[in-house]
């Protein structure tokens, strides 16, 4: 299966788009006529760049406003037709794209439009040229892409065909399932765009909004699958019109693409093992395990202030590496690692961001095989130096400046802690931590899709809608991923001055802002943490009188809420209760969470209240803001 991707899909100039296309590995591009005019090259000269660049030119696009015209429309647009034509035997491409009219003068009439097109195709034929007919949703009359099926049947010339595009089909509501019923060899291009779920004027939505295959709420592997049935072998192209990826970094968006075209070829070849797809064999995605540990860079200088915290939280210094500067705290199922090496990469990494989370290790079940997966998808493994007798970790960058680690349970990877480590003593029960419920990452908005593309394209996991979280210095979206037990959430940051903007700009793009850890008895666990000096962060009077009075709650489960500064959550499957540390220099914090029931959230109604929190802890009373 060939991949590619229209040039209106990424940032930059003509050269540097293409430069970004074939460093992601993609096969070809459609060339969007804009693109093409804003440049300063000739046809000629386009054709030859793509070329060097390995590329091939799949399609040129769009032309407008063609069918179903009265004269003189008409004959305009044949002439116009013709110019074209002869443009693109200079760039050296055979295939361009209509898309059905918007023209106030179009008359509509299945058989006026299919007339038009046998007429085109003639001409097209003449010229060693192939054009295939697009329903635009917000076409005048033909809007379906079975309508314009239905007019390229009745066309009946060789030279005309049908372009799908997802995002016209799956917009406007169409069944995909109707494309099974169309000959593969009569549909000449596939045009790939997912979209938010956002219920807006279709033009503008598409417009602005799509984003990658699986970036959105579309069913594009339904679509997909029903493409393939068809035994279409043509390219899969993105074709994206987005605001944030204008202004992206071309290589990353490039990236991005390639990866979400290849996770959907992955998806489609799965699930429908009778059709042929053309791509590398590659492992499956699989659930995670369990995170098996959590690492800091520090330095020595640095390093107490995080483990005075983590004494605080109920954790013991258990052990250390054997040939590094790095201490094993335990507690119940948490391992975390802290990290003072003076060189190397954790150096590096806290020369950058100052003490933070650089990595993340992971059990799944076969650790080679996500690696290799990974890797497929366009991962960066990270292979630092190690002495001979250490174990050989696979590590892959991950979303933002950590590394994720790839451990699991049927290899030496297993005993990590007896072959690279030195235990001193078992983990203690401490406050009664028993786990990690989840990572709660930030990152700028617009790297928010990247991420969450990373995380659902390696493991089969799920995404929740992204929910908009109000701090006092701006907006904050937040989105949740669950991939088996393993939970993160995304916080993107729009404003520099929110928590996480801060956090942002004070770490130089550090990521993981807190950890969460799971409690089964979240009072005792506060009355432990209390005792031992843990930092809480103090939550107001007003939120306990709003949600006593919210949930009904007995005023003696509030009053002890309060004492313990621990907030409240329910819905129709459970209870939620969590507390927060104050936050280190830096911004980075703990959170404790007690799930009852089936409660699968994270405590979003609570999150504008922490947040002030937060801002009222970093600035005392009776302070005024610098
Ligand atoms: O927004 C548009 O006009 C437009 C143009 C060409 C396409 O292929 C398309 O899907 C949309
Ligand atoms: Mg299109």
């Amino acid at each position: 299966m060939k991949t590619s991707i229209a040039t209106v899909s990424i940032s930059g100039s003509f050269s540097e788009k293409l430069v970004a296309i074939q460093q992601a590995g993609f096969d070809g591009i459609e060339i969007f006529e804009q693109d093409f005019l804003a440049s300063d090259f000739s046809a000629r000269e386009v054709g030859r760049m793509v070329r060097d660049h390995g590329l091939e030119i799949t399609l040129f696009q769009p032309f407008r406003d063609f069918e179903g015209l009265p004269e003189p429309f008409r004959a305009r647009a044949f002439a116009r037709a013709q110019r074209k034509f002869d443009l693109m035997e200079e760039l050296g491409t055979d295939l361009v794209l209509f898309c059905s009219s918007c023209h106030p003068e179009a008359l509509g009439g299945i058989d006026r439009a299919a007339a038009d097109f046998h007429e085109l195709g003639e001409i097209a034929k003449d010229c060693g040229i192939r054009v295939g007919y697009e329903a635009l949703c917000w076409g005048r009359h033909i809007n379906d892409h079975r309508d314009a099926w239905e007019i390229v049947r009745r066309a009946d010339h060789p030279n005309i065909g049908l372009i799908l595009d997802s995002f016209h089909t799956l917009g406007r509501g169409v069944d995909p399932q109707t494309i099974r019923r169309i000959p593969g060899d009569k549909i000449f291009f596939v045009q790939l765009a997912d979209a938010p779920a956002i219920d807006m004027d279709l033009l503008y939505w598409s417009r602005h909004f799509r984003n990658m295959p699986g970036e959105g709420d579309l069913d594009v592997t339904g679509f997909t699958r029903a493409v393939m049935a068809t035994g279409y072998d043509g390219p899969l192209s993105l074709e994206i019109f987005n605001d944030q990826f204008r202004a992206g970094l071309p290589r990353l968006i490039a990236r991005d693409g390639h990866r979400s075209l290849v996770a959907l070829m992955d998806r489609v070849r799965r699930a429908e093992p009778a059709m042929k797809v053309n791509l590398p064999a590659f492992p499956a995605a699989e659930p995670v395990e369990k995170v098996e540990f959590v690492e800091f860079a520090t330095s020595q200088e640095d390093a107490s202030q995080l483990e005075t915290l983590l004494a605080s939280a109920g954790f013991e210094r258990a052990g250390r590496h054997l040939t590094k500067q790095v201490a094993l705290w335990r507690q119940g199922g948490v391992n975390l690692l802290v990290n003072s090496e003076a060189e190397g990469y954790a150096h590096s990494a806290w020369l950058s961001h100052g003490t933070h989370v650089s990595e993340v290790a992971l059990i799944v079940p076969d650790a080679a095989a996500t690696f290799q997966r990974a890797v497929a998808l366009g991962g960066e493994p990270h292979v630092p130096p190690r002495a001979p007798q250490e174990l050989d970790i696979p590590g892959v960058r991950g979303a933002g400046s950590n590394v994720l680690r790839l451990l699991d349970s049927q290899t030496p990877l297993a005993r990590i802690w007896d072959i690279d480590f030195a235990v001193d003593h078992p983990a203690p029960q401490g406050a009664g931590l028993v786990g990690t419920d989840h990572l709660a990452q930030t990152m700028a908005y617009e790297d928010m899709l990247s991420w969450s593309l990373f995380y659902t394209t390696l493991f089969t996991g799920q995404k929740t809608p992204v929910v908009d979280v109000v701090d006092p210095e701006g907006l904050v979206r937040s989105q949740a991923i669950r991939a088996g037990n393993l939970r993160i959430t995304l916080n993107g940051a729009e404003a520099r001055g929110t928590v996480a903007g801060q956090f942002l700009h004070d770490t130089f793009g550090s990521s993981v802002q807190h950890i969460a850890f799971t409690t089964e008895d979240i009072f005792a666990t506060a009355a432990e943490m209390a005792a031992r000096g843990f930092p809480f962060l103090r939550i107001g009077a007003n939120y306990y009188d709003d949600v006593e009075a919210r949930f009904g709650l007995d005023p003696r489960l509030t009053e002890r809420l309060r004492v313990h500064n621990i907030m409240y959550d329910e819905d129709a499957a459970g209870q939620f209760m969590q507390f927060y540390s104050t936050a280190l220099p830096g911004g980075f914090f703990l959170e404790i969470v007690q799930r009852a029931g089936g409660y699968d959230g994270y405590g979003a109604p609570n999150a504008p209240f922490r947040i002030a929190a937060q801002k009222r802890a970093m600035q005392p009373r009776g302070m005024p803001r610098t």
